[in-house]
């Protein structure tokens, strides 16, 4: 069976940000993510990185249900949660009254309550503090409470942003073996941080974004390499010329509409429906936009058309042109994602009616955004004075297959209606074969070319050629192709529920070889990393090669 995944979309989000000149009459919208699309399995941990207003939450916040300014998305985020410490309205709180509050408030039945209270306590590590008042709490105390209450309520989505830093060094490794658990039971784990360094070891792939763009997504070595390399690039500019490249990429995600008159014009409304977006409570605080602005609209090309000007910029086009190239693959793989991805309408639909994790249910003429539509093949926007069988004639397809595919009951249809105009495509559960997207395995430990070429029913010898390999090492974390004839996996058995991880390979004890890391260390054997250091005297998480090292 195919593991189940994320399908994210075209996914765009406007904020409606203020007009800086009040004399100057229309609206200015600063789009934080711009057509993003990708696919990422369930049960992974993803780092999500990029800089500053990159659109990092506010990809997180729709991951969690925030409702997009449009695009499709289709996802487990029915138990989503956010890494979010306690602010100042807690502050007369005790730790432990607010996480019963919370706790309470999340849906905790009453008599886990104490249970779970008693694990949160233990893993904060707060000990006499939990029944202090909020207000002493430092802020790493202040973040363990959060973490400890978050990972405690077993979410199936995690969104955790860069107050995970506040955290101390052990305490955060701690994080992140709990986290391996949660992602056994199949939690979908996101991080956010701009901070690179300190998660890179943790994730499982990472996503890439700048100016609200995906830049890439990928496993973590590929992706890191293209940061670093557009970041050296960067600190290559003189101060002024990275001034200019940051203030280009911003105004490049802003756009103006002049009003002269005020008609009732469809951007109008559509204007309407966007600020009632930034109502939600996800991200509330307005941001104040600089306006540079003596220069005219005109002049502020909007996102589509910014093209980077400067010679020092070429080395962007290249990646412009990977992301069209990439653009281009999704548009190729859309009519197969399309089968089991529920759209959302930006003004209708609570976002609860996303997915979950076994539904799949194909865009129909109704649900597909109109804005999308007009972008996608496979699909057609009724006109006035249309009818079903003028347009099953002029597209050359019977008039029962339209109806078919668009789930018509009757030959009703409205102007600016979108139909389905191609087939929809067998899902996962009726033909176990290997999507598009699929056709890669990252190699995880442990695994060898052959369990590999097992799991997908393929030869060795397929699977040596397909990637061009002469011999048979492999390494953990690297992308594998899959010959067109390799076969879906048998489905994983249901995770059950474990208090404890399984260790991976039992053994006394470990020689510390090349790349190896504490963390590591604990990861394949499934201890603690405090019980090795403890079990081996260790002060520091210092290793030396060749080192044996005790197991608990
Ligand atoms: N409620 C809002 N109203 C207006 N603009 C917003 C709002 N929230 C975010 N923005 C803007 O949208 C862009 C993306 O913001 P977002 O917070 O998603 O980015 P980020 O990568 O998480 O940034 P940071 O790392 O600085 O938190 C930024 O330019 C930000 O200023």
């Amino acid at each position: 069976m195919i593991r189940e995944k994320w399908k994210v979309i075209g996914l765009s989000h406007y904020y409606t940000v203020k007009q800086l000149r009040p004399q100057r009459k229309g609206t200015r919208q600063l789009l934080a993510l711009d057509r993003v699309s990708f696919s990422q399995s369930y049960g992974e941990i993803v780092g999500v990185i990029g800089g500053k207003g990159s659109g990092k939450s506010t990809l997180g916040a729709i991951l969690l249900g925030k409702k997009p300014s449009e695009g499709l998305i289709s996802g487990n985020s029915e138990t989503g949660k956010a890494l979010v410490l306690p602010d100042h309205r807690y502050d007369e709180r005790t730790g432990e009254s607010y996480t019963r509050q919370q706790l309470t408030k999340w849906g905790i039945p009453k008599k886990k309550i104490g249970e779970t209270m008693e694990q949160i306590l233990s893993f904060s590590e707060l000990g006499g503090q939990f029944g202090v008042k909020m207000k002493h709490y430092s802020l790493s105390e202040k973040s363990q409470l959060a973490i400890s209450l978050l990972l405690h309520v077993a979410p199936t989505v995690i969104y955790i942003d860069e107050s995970l830093l506040q955290v101390k060094e052990h305490f955060y490794i701690k994080v992140f073996l709990f986290l391996e658990k949660l992602k056994e039971l199949g939690s979908s784990i996101w991080i956010e941080t701009e901070q690179v360094k300190r998660i890179e070891t943790y994730c499982d792939r990472l996503i890439w974004l700048e100016f609200g763009q995906l830049k890439q997504h990928g496993n973590v070595t590929d992706v890191l390499t293209a940061y670093y390399d557009y970041y050296f690039q960067i600190k290559r500019l003189s101060l002024k010329e990275q001034q200019e490249f940051w203030e280009e990429g911003y105004q490049g995600q802003i756009e103006e509409t002049l009003i002269e008159e005020p008609p009732e014009t469809i951007e109008q409304s559509k204007v309407v429906a966007l600020s009632q977006v930034e109502q939600e409570p996800v991200l509330e605080e307005p941001i104040e936009v600089e306006d540079q602005a003596d220069t005219p609209v005109s002049e502020s090309p909007s996102r589509r058309q910014r093209q980077p000007t400067k010679s020092n910029y070429n080395w962007l086009i290249s990646l412009g042109l990977l992301g069209g190239l990439m653009g281009l693959a999704f548009f190729v793989l859309y009519p197969r994602l399309k089968a089991t991805t529920q759209p959302i309408l930006p003004q209708t639909g609570p976002v609860s009616s996303i997915n979950s994790l076994d539904s799949t249910v194909s865009a129909t003429s109704e649900t597909l955004p109109v804005s999308l539509a007009e972008e996608l093949p496979g699909t057609y926007r009724v006109k006035a004075g249309e009818s079903l069988s003028d347009i099953a004639q002029a597209l050359g397809i019977s008039l029962a297959d339209l109806q078919k595919w668009n789930q018509l009951t009757d030959y009703q249809i409205q102007p600016n209606q979108v139909l389905v105009t191609v087939p929809p495509i067998e899902t996962a559960q009726e033909e176990p074969t290997i999507a598009l997207a699929d056709f890669n395995h990252t190699v995880k430990d442990g695994e060898s070319l052959a369990t590999i070429a097992e799991t997908y029913q393929i030869s060795l010898a397929d699977l040596q050629a397909a990637n061009q390999l002469t011999e048979l090492t492999i390494y953990a974390g690297s992308q594998l192709s899959l010959p067109a004839t390799a076969k879906a996996p048998e489905p994983e058995p249901a995770p059950v529920p474990s208090k404890e991880v399984e260790p991976v390979l039992p053994s006394a004890e470990h020689v510390v070889a090349a790349g190896d890391t504490l963390y590591s260390i604990a990861r394949k054997y499934g201890v603690d990393v405090m019980a090795i250091q403890q079990a081996n005297h260790l002060q520091t998480e210092q290793l030396s090669l060749g080192q044996v090292l005790h197991l608990p």
